[in-house]
């Protein structure tokens, strides 16, 4: 299985990754959300690169240009809910795009000490034969990226999944190396951390990007 982590190379993406891991810019929720989309609109560009494409004559009002465009059919699939924006940073470069949403999140149990991951909801269109780009910003154990995309494959085979978050730790590239099928998957991450603590948080990651976009939940 391919993993790139795109810190490998420096570029303005760095720039974006400090922002949404700075405690201080973090209390600016709207410009978190809105770093979260820009990662998603440069991931979706690297992963552009990595489309099938073939020629074909465009008409402009002076003649015959050939163009290079993709042919695969796209589903953007997204972890609700701290997925949503870096969502939207597929969506507008994939503007037609179809489009998978799954509900995964920590369900603590009453001592808050303990979860499991909950799955609740999935709207998909169906993936036979498709490119499936699964994106989440966090890919901390790997549970909830395994668990949607078990979710999603009752929708059909798709031909690639490109899993694209923004910080994966080390153990969750392991873990996503040893589930998923390793000739038809990618792994893209912005940057990939060392550890995770006892509560199963990306170290030194960023925190809780689900609340640091849209507040915490009861
Ligand atoms: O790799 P894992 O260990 O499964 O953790 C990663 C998951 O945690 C976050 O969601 P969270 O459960 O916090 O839900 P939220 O998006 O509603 O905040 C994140 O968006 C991932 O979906
Ligand atoms: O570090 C983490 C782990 C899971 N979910 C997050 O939002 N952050
Ligand atoms: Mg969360």
């Amino acid at each position: 299985m391919k993993v790139i982590n795109l810190s490998e190379q420096n570029s303005i993406l760095n720039r974006f990754v400090s922002e949404i891991r700075d405690v201080n810019i973090q209390q600016d929720s709207m410009r978190f959300r809105r770093n979260l989309e820009r990662i998603g609109e440069i991931i979706a560009y690297e992963i552009s690169k990595n489309l099938s494409y073939e020629t074909q004559e465009v008409q402009t009002p002076l003649g015959s240009a050939p163009a290079n465009l993709y042919q695969d059919k796209i589903v953007l699939g997204t972890i609700l809910r701290a997925g949503l924006g870096f969502h939207h940073g597929f969506l507008n470069y994939f503007d037609n795009a179809e489009n998978s949403f799954v509900s995964a999140y920590r369900k603590y149990r009453e001592n808050h000490e303990s979860f499991h991951v909950s799955i609740e909801y999935i709207a998909s269109p169906r993936l036979d034969d498709k490119v499936l780009i699964l994106t989440d910003p966090m890919l901390a154990t790997g549970g909830s990226m395994e668990l949607s995309y078990h979710a999603l494959l009752t929708k059909g085979s798709p031909k690639h999944v490109h899993i694209a978050t923004v910080i994966a730790s080390q153990e969750a590239i392991d873990y996503c190396k040893a589930k998923f099928p390793d000739a038809t998957t990618t792994i893209w991450a912005a940057d990939i951390d060392p550890f995770l603590n006892e509560q199963a948080y990306i170290v030194p990651g960023l925190g809780d990007a689900g609340d640091l976009a849209y507040g915490q939940k009861d």
